[in-house]
């Protein structure tokens, strides 16, 4: 479904992401692991189309979509959820989840109720200021949003981050459930070693811009690409 090869994404003429390579199949979870600041929200960025690739192909559904904008790439069918989750905060949860329906071509701003059979604590919450929710419910919204716009592939950056372990687990659990039930393909990006292995079977690591392992999960969680690459013990 998506396939990066030979990718280098950067900021101007600083270059992160080095001769990038990876492939996520059809409903398939791939997690991206590193640590701080090797280049992980920056090959997501380009994969979405907001930053432009210096070199490289990405294609997606059979698509070159290398040098396609950052519209074009959403109305394709990839869903992006940023880190630190960006939901509008002085906007309802209702409002939020419309926001999400527009690149699915809605512009009557409906939302599925599907959505809410994943998070029906949102279906409780709908008039209610999307600041004013927890973190796990914020993420939730983030997540419902975005599904609302119906991708074929949602890119998560680090969803775990600074939500409480059993947040975590529901939220593993739900995007599981999508995979089955929709067949929705994730590129899951993570610190959290715990949380990718719980969701995902295949994956790479990622190192100063560039991949320096690959394999499955459990591959990826010995001890030696721990110590080496990463900073979370399984
Ligand atoms: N807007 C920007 N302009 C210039 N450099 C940037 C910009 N955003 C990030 N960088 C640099 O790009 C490098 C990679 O950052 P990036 O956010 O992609 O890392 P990351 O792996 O996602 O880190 P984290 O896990 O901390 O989010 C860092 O050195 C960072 O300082």
């Amino acid at each position: 479904m998506l396939e990066i090869e030979d990718l280098d994404v950067g900021y101007g003429t600083t270059k992160i992401c080095r001769s990038v390579s990876l492939t996520v199949g059809e409903g398939e979870l791939i997690c991206l692991l590193g640590r701080n600041g090797v280049g992980k929200t920056t090959l997501l960025r380009g994969i979405i189309g907001m930053l432009p690739a210096t070199k490289g192909r990405i294609t997606f559904n059979g698509s070159d979509i290398t040098a396609a904008d950052d519209y074009d790439r959403a109305r394709a069918g990839i869903g992006y959820v940023p880190q630190g989750r960006l939901v509008f905060q002085k906007m309802t949860v209702l409002e939020n989840l419309r926001s999400g329906t527009m690149i699915g071509g809605d512009r009557l701003g409906s939302y599925p109720d599907e959505v809410f059979s994943y998070f029906p604590v949102l279906k409780q919450r709908l008039n209610q200021a999307a600041g004013t929710l927890s973190g796990g419910e914020q993420q939730m919204l983030a997540l419902a949003r975005v599904l609302s716009g119906r991708p074929k592939l949602l890119l998560l950056d680090e969803p775990s981050e600074g939500i409480q372990p059993s947040i975590v687990a529901e939220i593993a659990e739900i995007l599981q459930r999508i995979r089955r039930e929709r067949g929705l393909a994730l590129l899951l990006v993570e610190q959290n070693l715990k949380f990718a292995r719980s969701i995902s079977e295949r994956g790479y690591v990622i190192e100063k811009g560039s991949i320096v392992a690959a394999g499955t999960v459990e591959d990826l969680a010995e001890d030696s690409v721990v110590r080496e690459h990463l900073t979370f013990a399984s």
